[in-house]
């Protein structure tokens, strides 16, 4: 189907030969938003990690955006993570250079040989995340909301039209992880970009409510936050 930017089916998630999930069925559509919850060690990274190509799809049936994740070969990974964007808690960004060289690095690798389209590129990006005026500064001279924005701007690069974050707001306070959600939101909506954030975060769910995925028991189960607080309170 043209809208489904992911699936998986009777899929089963293993690290190593530990199965770690089984049985997953799951289907995100363009520009829809979900969290995935569970606790501590219940799978979602592993989730992820199939979903990205990190780990192998080795029973059941799944595919991201036009790329079937059974067949995937290691070759086709980088094909595969130009049309994702992914996120993850510690930022992960180089830290030998500035927040335009991180940038300009991952268009490189990726192709982009145009110089002046990088460099209008890299604007736009940063422009989008509100970090225009800090392409010039080094990773360690940016606070960790600050650090998250130049990620997500970074995960935008090759107009994606899926994110993949794991715990996002994880290294976050409070009110700055408010601020990445909204800005999360807010591309989800204008680049009718898919989302799939792992997180731990109950009052992040509260205030941004959405669909939830939970992993529990080596299973997974559909649901939305509002269902979540019931059952809590
Ligand atoms: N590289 C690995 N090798 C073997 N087992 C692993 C590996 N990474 C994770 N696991 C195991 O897989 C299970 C699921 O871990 P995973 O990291 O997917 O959980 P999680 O829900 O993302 O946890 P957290 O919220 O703490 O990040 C755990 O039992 C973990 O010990």
């Amino acid at each position: 189907m043209r809208d489904t930017i992911l699936y998986l089916k009777n899929a089963n998630i293993y690290q190593k030969n530990l199965l770690i999930l089984s049985n997953v069925n799951l289907k995100l559509e363009r520009g829809a938003f979900s969290y995935l919850i569970g606790k501590t060690g219940s799978g979602k990274s592993s989730l992820l990690k199939v979903l990205y190509g990190d780990l192998p799809l080795l029973e059941g049936e799944g595919g991201v955006v036009d790329i079937d994740l059974v067949s995937l070969k290691n070759s086709e990974i980088p094909i595969l993570r130009r049309k994702l964007g992914i996120v993850f808690q510690d930022f992960q960004l180089l830290t030998d250079r500035t927040v335009e060289k991180n940038l300009i690095f991952v268009l490189k690798a990726t192709g982009w040989k145009d110089k002046f389209a990088i460099g209008e590129r890299v604007e736009e990006v940063l422009d989008s995340v509100g970090m225009g005026t800090k392409k010039h500064k080094m990773p360690h001279e940016l606070s960790g909301g600050e650090q998250q924005r130049v990620a997500i701007a970074r995960a935008l690069l090759n107009h994606p039209a899926l994110i993949l974050a794991d715990e996002p707001t994880g290294n976050l306070d409070p009110e700055t992880s408010n601020e990445i959600m909204i800005l999360l939101k807010n591309i989800s909506k204008k680049n009718h970009c898919a989302i799939l954030m792992a997180t731990h975060d109950y009052s992040m769910i509260k205030n941004f409510p959405a669909k939830t995925i939970k992993c529990e028991d080596g299973k997974i189960f559909h649901g939305d936050s509002e269902e979540l607080f019931v059952i809590n309170e």
